[in-house]
């Protein structure tokens, strides 16, 4: 079957480099896996920083965070108690969230966070955090809206770099924002900063031409809302697992991490919405696909 557009990636190389970034889990330590972080959540949405940590859970990272609202942290907890969950997300507790950044490994910022002018101006104070840190960050939903309030804050972000998951409205808020023809929308931020624009097609943007593709097929009809914060916490444990895969024979690449451990998550969301439509309809929920997780994940990556 005919699904991917390629550049030199073809859909079978991309499917074999992503079963080769899963780690064995034998004579392993707590954390070795993975620890992320989820920065998200507010009054309304308590749901969205919930999806994405619970999926980079299940995913596999051994420790997943989240730093979120007062009012969103007791409900949070209440859902699940594999989550580690901070009530830190406001500027008086920004020492907090500094010292939770430095023993991450991958950070994913914006599922749920809203869009309050005190929250933005946060998140930018995290982003240069994690820019001195050289934290890998994944941004996704309010994250980006933040993003397009200050396009700047991305420019020359160092290694391990930073992937964005912009839905279509998403991706057209973030083109306004550079209104720049000098180059390609997706390479303004500098060569580590990779993209993945979510729809019909999923498709993947890096600095490195050769390492782009576009996915289509599978998934369902069905667009529940979560779907994205499953992937964008699915993708924040895929990341930290293809930074620390040695994928190429002379040195590592950085985009070409991105662009499989994107195409590891793209893949991953799509087979669980399949399955949980197969099991549910048109009545299927974001909760359905959580449910998945075991199934498409053997599906995909067992060997
Ligand atoms: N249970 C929860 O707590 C959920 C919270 N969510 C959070 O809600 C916040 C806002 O996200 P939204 O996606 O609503 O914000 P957007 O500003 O992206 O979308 C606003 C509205 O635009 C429409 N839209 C979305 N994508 C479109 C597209 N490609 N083409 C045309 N129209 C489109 C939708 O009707 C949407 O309600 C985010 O922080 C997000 O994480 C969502 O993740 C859904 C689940
Ligand atoms: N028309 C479509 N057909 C098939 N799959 C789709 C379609 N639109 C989105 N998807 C898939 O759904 C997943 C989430 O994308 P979506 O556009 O729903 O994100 P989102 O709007 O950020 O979600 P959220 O509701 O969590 O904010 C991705 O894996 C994407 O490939």
């Amino acid at each position: 079957d005919k699904c991917i557009r390629e550049g030199i990636l073809s859909k079978e190389t991309l499917a074999a480099l992503s079963k080769k970034i899963i780690p064995d889990i034998n004579k392993k330590s707590k954390g070795d896996a993975g620890r992320i972080g989820v920065l998200g959540g507010s009054d309304e949405y308590s749901g969205a920083p919930y999806f994405g940590a619970y999926s980079a859970l299940r995913v596999g990272a051994d420790l997943v965070y989240i730093i979120t609202s007062e009012t969103a942290a007791p409900i949070i907890k209440a859902y699940s108690p594999d989550l580690i969950v901070y009530s830190y997300l406001s500027k008086k507790h920004s020492s907090k969230i500094s010292e939770i950044l430095k023993k991450l490994d991958v950070v994913v910022i914006g599922p749920g966070l809203g869009r309050e002018d005190e929250q933005i101006k946060l998140i930018f104070d995290v982003i240069e955090t994690c820019r001195s840190l050289k934290k890998p960050i994944v941004i996704d939903a309010d994250g980006l809206y933040a993003l397009s309030k200050n396009i700047t804050v991305l420019l020359n972000y160092p290694k391990p770099g930073v992937i964005l998951t912009p839905n279509g409205r998403e991706a057209a808020r973030l083109i306004e924002a550079i209104n720049s023809n000098a180059t390609p929308w997706y390479n303004y931020w500098g060569g580590n900063v990779s993209v993945l624009v979510k729809g019909y097609e999923d498709t993947c943007y890096t600095s490195e031409t050769k390492f782009n593709w576009s996915l289509f097929g599978g998934g369902s009809d069905r667009r529940a809302a979560g779907q994205g914060d499953i992937l964008a916490g699915a993708l924040g444990t895929f990341y930290n697992w293809a930074l620390k895969s040695n994928l190429c024979e002379n040195g590592n690449s950085t985009q070409l991490a991105q662009s499989v451990a994107i195409y590891a998550a793209a893949k991953f969301t799509r087979t669980c919405n399949t399955f949980a439509y197969v099991e549910n309809g048109r009545n299927m929920i974001a909760s359905d696909m959580l449910n998945k997780i075991h199934t498409a994940f053997d599906e995909l990556f067992s060997s």
